[in-house]
């Protein structure tokens, strides 16, 4: 997967890139994450990259030929690179929210060239014109948009085959297949008295998915009943949600 970052501060991406599963996707060459930077098209003494708003107010924006220039040199590398045409997605708080399905659809979405904001954000004509999908994390203001671009980067590229060790493990996500993740357990067997649940001791695997299964379910009843309305269950899924409601009926 070839992702161009546009940031003003592509250092802080060294979080992503310098560990984790995607650094190592990174080093197998599963991912490959390039980076341009405005600043380095400012032509002016002052290397300045904002800029005052019309109409007045508090804060600047980005400036607009600095940026343009580092989303079109991106957008071109990206054709370079992979021969396919880019989708340029801007991270903001008027954007689409990010679901797994939506992390689904950015991983098969092909070469992707991801534009971080500062200052108050962008030109509204360069939203128009250079930018194909606006996207949010989440309803919240962050001041920039660089760590809204590592975590939709993060659960992207966790996506791409290959880039997770046992690939099941992606699908054993929590959120897989739009459930809460059941829960989990490791050594020791005994934490301030309180024990595995038996049937992952069992060693019997149908059992164990079983139960991990109607966890998921009920978790996902208490905690985001709403997840489940968009979904039909099918029968052992509802046989295993209602045990599982019965067992915690109050
Ligand atoms: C400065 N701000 C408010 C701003 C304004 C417009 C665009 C970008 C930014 C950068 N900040 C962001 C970015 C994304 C998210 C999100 N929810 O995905 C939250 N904040």
């Amino acid at each position: 997967m070839w992702i161009g970052v546009v940031s003003l501060f592509p250092e802080m991406f060294d979080a992503l890139t310098q560990q984790g599963v995607v650094g190592r996707a990174i080093e197998k060459q599963r991912i490959s994450l390039e980076f341009w930077n405005p600043r380095d098209y400012a032509t002016d003494r002052h290397r300045s990259v904002d800029d005052r708003p019309y109409g007045g107010g508090p804060g600047m924006l980005m400036k607009v030929d600095t940026l343009r220039s580092a989303i079109h040199e991106a957008r071109e590398r990206a054709h370079q690179a992979t021969g396919l045409v880019p989708t340029v997605i801007y991270l903001s708080p008027q954007g689409r929210k990010l679901d797994q399905k939506g992390a689904q659809a950015l991983a098969a979405a092909g070469p992707l060239v991801v534009v971080a904001g500062r200052y108050e954000g962008i030109d509204e004509r360069v939203v128009e014109s250079d930018i194909d999908e606006e996207w949010s994390i989440g309803d919240y203001v962050l001041s920039g948009g660089e760590l809204p671009a590592m975590v939709l980067i993060d659960a992207a590229a966790r996506l791409v085959p290959g880039v997770l060790g046992h690939q099941d493990s992606a699908v054993e996500d929590s959120f897989n297949d739009g459930l809460l993740d059941c829960p989990h357990y490791t050594r020791p067997e005994v934490i301030d008295g309180k024990h595995v649940p038996d049937v992952l001791l069992s060693g019997n695997h149908a059992a164990i998915k079983r139960w991990r299964l109607k966890q998921s379910l009920g978790r996902t009843w208490q905690r985001r009943p709403d997840l489940l309305e968009g979904r039909e269950l099918n029968a052992e899924q509802q046989l295993l949600l209602n045990e599982f409601i019965e067992e915690h009926a109050l």
